[in-house]
């Protein structure tokens, strides 16, 4: 943490400090759970007057956080012990509440909220038929079309939608964040949020490990690339090229996993898609909630609470217009607990439940401990709690023992299939859980102006994820805005550090769990000792430094990318020899053809209107 800004106090008196700690606990408590039940009826309803009190109730909270880091700093806490000086530090930046112009905090809570809601209510029109929203619709679209139009459609409809009209707001956002971030003594808002990793070498950390990762990265891209080039031709896919970014199964191309089926190595043996045992067996959200919920229960971790199945949004209401970007909510009073998510019946949302049920498990595990104390290690763990449990619940042999999976074959065949599938989700994510924050440290330090914000992220994504988009970008354009953690103010590195840390986890969990033979066939189902050694790291919150939660859990205090590329090294020798005769990367500046017009039927509108047109100036 910097040396404060704020003066030192004078009041050596460490028993008052804890005094006032903990009355200060009991306030914070209230304090956080209003603001927080502002939010949350905000996000799943959103009208103007919601976000009105919103606002109000955030504006509020600041004032209360503004107070506490004076009455924190009253102390002199030289020689306080370890604990009292954490908990006080902790108290001394405070975000965006840092803010002392009461207009400027005001204007900022006011861009964020009309940020959410214009991402949340965005949606793209057909010239026949129902608007089509991010979720489901147009994630149905993108997961699931193999027609190169249509894709192009969804995705330049929805960058069309909630891109260029974010911009002002943007720029507005970054400058008022910035003002925040030095007000408590960072020179920028990347600093203030690279801090929360409190090692100082954190950047190197992340290069060294991306490094040592990209390699695999290179070998899943060539052969995703090839097998695309088969199905696309060379029109659309160049051999030595990026990868259009709108073919990749995804909106954002962050995951392969819904194009598996394309890339499938050998297709005569098992895969892991469970979508269409889900939709075969009647699954209904509340019972792919129950599957994750019964895995957490057999590790003898905390279970799901009465409240949180009662006071859950785990549906998309037909009513009214919510947020439907799944998160996870802690109400701060250690009795609310939430998931709001727009489940639809995909292997995607089954994964998505464990990742936000996994959140709930921290808050859960940390729910006694002071509240400055109640978050991850440091944000990287708190992502990687669900996903951890994801890679047990993912092998083909704990899907067949829940009936999400008809048959299992055990060989070599069907091990390739099932690293495919993973690799698709976690070693395509890599690149763009790296990007992200690389994009937006270089905003918030002003390496990148509001002149090349889009051609700067596109030289990004090209660079670290060998994609192109569809079509030339403009700065007319505000890309990144089309991703739900630029408009919503979220950090994204931590997903990039999850990667590597639920690996490490898994690894360490296995070994507890008695597990011999390779990691990729690991499932702690039903195991107290994995259970217990994941529980006990859960437990500390960020009450000590992460190196110590790691040491606590996997024996050792860095980070280390080992047990990811043991987990696929499998993979990796069999990318090797299918890619002998490719070329690895995407070094030939090329962009793929113009993409047909869709719908196929708007060709004969557009040739109306402009046979149309002809004729009238012929008249003329
Ligand atoms: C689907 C998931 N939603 C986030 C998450 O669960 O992290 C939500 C929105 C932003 C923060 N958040 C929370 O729930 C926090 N309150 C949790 C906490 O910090 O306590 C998400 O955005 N993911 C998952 C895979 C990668 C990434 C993506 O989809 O790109
Ligand atoms: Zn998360």
């Amino acid at each position: 943490l910097p040396s404060s800004s704020r003066c030192q106090g004078t009041n050596t008196n460490e028993t008052q400090a804890i005094q006032w700690l903990a009355e200060y606990n009991e306030l914070a408590m209230k304090a956080y759970f209003e603001s927080t039940v502002a939010s949350w009826s905000y996000q799943t309803d959103i009208t103007d007057q919601n976000e009105q009190a919103m606002i109000d109730a955030n504006v509020k909270v600041a004032a209360f956080a503004k107070e506490a880091r004076t009455n924190a700093s009253l102390f002199d806490m030289t020689n306080f012990s370890y604990d009292t000086k954490r908990q006080l530090s902790k108290l001394k930046t405070i975000g965006d509440a840092a803010i002392e112009d009461q207009d400027k905090l005001e204007e900022l809570n006011n861009v964020l909220a009309g940020m959410e809601s214009r991402y949340s209510k965005g949606k793209v029109c057909p010239e026949d038929g129902e608007c089509l929203s991010l979720e489901p619709g147009l994630t149905r679209i993108m997961s699931k079309s193999r027609n190169y139009a249509e894709l192009n459609w969804a995705w330049q409809g929805w960058r069309e939608a909630v891109g260029p009209s974010a911009k002002e707001d943007y720029k507005r956002y970054v400058e008022l964040k910035n003002i925040a971030s030095v007000a408590n003594g960072y020179a920028n808002n990347g600093d203030y949020w690279k801090s929360w990793y409190e090692v100082d070498d954190f950047t190197d950390q992340l290069e060294n490990l991306y490094q040592e990762l990209s390699p695999l990265y290179d070998n899943l891209h060539a052969y995703v690339r090839r097998k695309l080039y088969d199905i696309y031709g060379s029109d659309y896919i160049s051999l030595k090229g990026p990868i259009p970014a709108h073919i990749l199964g995804n909106m954002w191309s962050q995951s392969w996993l819904n194009i598996l089926d394309l890339v499938l190595p050998y297709k005569d043996a098992s895969s892991i898609d469970v979508t269409p045992v889900l939709v075969r067996e009647g699954y209904d959200a509340r019972r792919m909630f129950n599957v994750s919920d019964e895995f957490f229960g057999s590790l003898g971790l905390k279970k799901m609470t009465p409240e949180f199945w009662a006071e859950s949004m785990i549906e998309k209401p037909d009513d009214r217009e919510v947020v439907c970007h799944a998160s996870a909510w802690d109400f701060s009073n250690q009795i609310d607990f939430r998931i709001k998510q727009c489940t639809d019946i995909t292997m995607d949302d089954f994964i998505t439940i464990h990742h936000e049920m996994g959140h709930i498990e921290y808050y859960l595990q940390y729910k006694d401990l002071p509240v400055v104390y109640r978050g991850g290690a440091n944000p990287g763990f708190h992502e990687a709690v669900g996903d951890t449990l994801a890679l047990s619940v993912s092998t083909p042999k704990h899907l067949k023992a829940v009936g999400l999976l008809d048959e299992v074959q055990d060989d070599y065949e069907a091990d390739i299939n099932f690293l495919m599938s993973m690799a698709l989700d976690k070693i395509a994510f890599l690149p763009f859980g790296y990007l992200m924050d690389k994009w937006r440290w270089a905003v918030f330090d002003g390496t990148i102006t509001p002149e090349n914000f889009n051609a700067e992220w596109w030289k990004l994504r090209t660079q670290y994820q060998g994609i192109v988009p569809p079509t030339p970008r403009t700065e007319a354009n505000f890309d990144p805005a089309a991703k739900y953690h630029i408009p919503s103010d979220t950090p994204y590195i931590r997903y990039f550090v999850s990667h590597i840390l639920q690996f490490q986890f898994h690894k360490a969990m296995c070994e507890a769990a008695g597990h011999t033979g390779d990691l990729l066939k690991c499932d702690v189902y039903n195991s107290q000792e994995a259970g217990k050694l994941l529980g006990d790291m859960l437990k500390m919150g960020e009450s000590k430094e992460w190196p110590e939660a790691l040491e606590k859990i996997t024996g050792n205090r860095t980070m280390t990318a080992q047990p990811l590329l043991d987990y696929f090294q499998p993979l990796i020798s069999w990318l090797e020899e299918q890619n002998s005769g490719e070329q690895l990367g995407w070094a030939e500046a090329w962009t793929p053809n113009e993409p047909p017009v869709w719908p196929s039927s708007a060709i004969s509108a557009h040739q109306t209107s402009v046979w149309a047109s002809v004729v009238l100036a012929s008249l003329v």
